[in-house]
């Protein structure tokens, strides 16, 4: 196939004239694609992810009949686009999969057993890479080959990424060959991220931030400019999804948290404009946001892994001073709209490599208020956040541990129920032992539904579980829930082994019932 030639827009992206010398096109590409290699993408929540060159490898596998041929152990540092890894997943390319991911087909691979994910903290994906521990068992110690997309070369070969940096920067480190797409569909985000590697043990520095808005590296990505395989232009811009709006159950939960972010204030244990917020993804985590724009909150700052649409109305009201993350995901409607109001925001926002946005040193430092939403809680502030009835990973822990272990405030917000499949409230989401455990009790301060919040700071075990049922669960799991937890209590401290009381043969009767009768509900203690 002949070489491309480099539009306007491209030439005017890539500074560095020797680089558009690699231009090519994807399928020239395929020769370092060999089944069983190591690859990384860029890409973090489904931004910043190369397009060209995986559509030109499902493509090649599906016309050639190869399912399952073409393997590959695929590294990124959150989830990629779905038309990417999930078409992937959808024609058995992915033997191995970390450290966190989203798509139905991804799950079911996984749930099948035809891939290998392991789930990893965010913060520590990035370093153990280059530990050399995902690839202790090979004979290349480095990742084959690395796709990047960028938004911009440099004079001097460096990469200027798109709306995530995620683990980009060590996945880069780690490279034996490196293909970039220059992404021209979007602008360029030069200025917006602040980028550093991932130095080892014994010379290990400090990450020296002291505020959300403090730089301490780059602006761009070095590379190496004799590892670049092929520059390719993208014309795409990231596929993401619209927001759903906030229903009842996350806006009443955005309203119990306000209501304790101001008694915390009142109470002189937070300042006026509160700490840090981190926010997860999804509906509670963007309806929590949007409740602080009504709030009487202001000059507030955000240091987190994924920002949300909601941020931009919080920028709008001139509420948010500063948000520093990983990732910007915004939807179709919000990526226009940062577009055309850059000049706004440019200055306010600043992104970062998932080891420094994640990292538990400065977390806990900038005693950042962290919020996530987990599949279950149990009555003693344990929570899962990955695996349905102990088994059926979700997406991965994500970043929440880092941020849920090391915030001040660590809260955990979460509908009181779950439909089932025959029943609006078949599955409790306040369990009496979690069938899976991501945070523990010794993490958790805040448990807050729909219903109200449970404030376990301080508090006992036994304490902890008499608040958790009365504030947090549904009304229909209340009794459930106190006659499971009464009944533990009195064996259990009549045998004198009462500390966190727990009733072995019965604590997962509300996940039995729920298999067997369709409804948690039905379980009788
Ligand atoms: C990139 C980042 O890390 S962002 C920072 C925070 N990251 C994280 O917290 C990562 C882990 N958390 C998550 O992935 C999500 O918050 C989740 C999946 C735990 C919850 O998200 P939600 O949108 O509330 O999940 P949702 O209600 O759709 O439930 C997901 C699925 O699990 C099922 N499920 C959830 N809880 C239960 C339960 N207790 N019992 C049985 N099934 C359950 C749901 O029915 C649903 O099934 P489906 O996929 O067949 O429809």
């Amino acid at each position: 196939m002949a070489s491309p030639i480099a539009s306007a827009a491209l030439r005017a992206r890539v500074k560095r004239p020797s680089m558009l010398k690699k231009l090519c096109n994807p399928e020239d590409m395929l020769q370092h694609f060999p089944n069983g290699a190591y690859i990384g993408w860029s890409g973090f929540t489904g931004v910043g992810y190369p397009k060209k060159v995986p559509t030109m490898l499902a493509d090649h596998v599906e016309k050639n009949g190869l399912q399952g041929q073409l393997k590959y152990s695929l590294f990124v540092g959150a989830s990629a686009g779905a038309e990417t890894e999930n078409r992937w997943a959808a024609l058995d390319m992915i033997a191995r999969r970390a450290p966190h991911q989203v798509g139905k087909n991804i799950a079911k691979g996984i749930n099948e057993g035809r891939i290998n994910f392991f789930d990893k903290h965010l913060s520590m994906f990035p370093v153990d890479l280059v530990y050399g521990y995902y690839t202790k068992d090979r004979q290349n110690k480095n990742l084959d080959v690395v796709c990047i997309e960028a938004t911009e070369i440099k004079e001097d070969g460096s990469i200027v990424l798109g709306a995530s940096v995620g683990a980009t920067p060590e996945l880069i480190q780690m490279a034996d060959k490196v293909i970039i797409e220059v992404n021209t569909a979007i602008p360029s985000f030069d200025g917006l991220h602040d980028i550093t590697f991932s130095d080892l043990p014994p010379n290990r520095k400090p990450y020296l931030i002291q505020q959300c808005r403090d730089r301490i590296g780059t602006t761009s990505v070095p590379v190496d400019p004799e590892k670049v395989v092929g520059i390719i232009e993208c014309t795409t811009p990231d596929q993401t999804l619209p927001n759903s709006p906030a229903d009842e159950t996350a806006t009443a939960i955005a309203g119990h948290l306000i209501e304790f972010f101001e008694h915390e204030v009142a109470h002189g244990r937070l300042p006026k404009n509160l700490l840090p917020l981190q926010s997860g993804i999804g509906n509670i985590a963007n309806a929590v946001i949007g409740g602080l724009q009504t709030s009487n909150f202001k000059n507030l700052n955000v240091w987190t892994e994924v920002i949300q649409d909601t941020f931009l109305d919080l920028f709008d009201s001139g509420k948010l001073d500063f948000a520093t993350a990983t990732s910007i995901r915004f939807s179709p409607t919000g990526f226009e709209r940062f577009y055309k109001n850059w000049d706004n925001y440019y200055d306010k926002l600043l992104l970062r490599s998932q080891s420094v946005s994640n990292a538990p040193e400065i977390i806990r430092r900038l005693g950042v208020i962290g919020m996530n939403t987990p599949v279950e809680v149990d009555i003693y502030a344990h929570a899962n956040s990955t695996n349905v009835m102990g088994s059926r990973m979700l997406n991965g822990l994500g970043g929440s541990a880092d941020f849920l272990r090391n915030s001040k405030y660590s809260i955990m917000h979460t509908p009181s129920t779950r439909p089932s499949k025959t029943d609006a409230h078949g599955v409790s989401c306040i369990v009496p032992m979690c069938t899976h455990v991501d945070q523990t009790e010794h993490d958790l301060d805040v448990i807050v539904t729909e219903n109200g919040l449970a404030d376990v700071r301080g508090l006992s075990p036994r304490e902890r579980a008499r608040v958790i049922i009365d504030k947090c669960a549904h009304d229909v799991y209340k009794p459930i829930l106190k006659a499971y937890f009464e009944k533990a209590e009195f064996e259990c401290l009549r045998k004198g082994m009462g500390h966190e009381p727990h009733l072995l043969f019965n604590s997962f009767d509300m996940h039995k019932a729920l298999v067997e009768e369709g409804s948690m509900a039905k379980v009788k203690f």
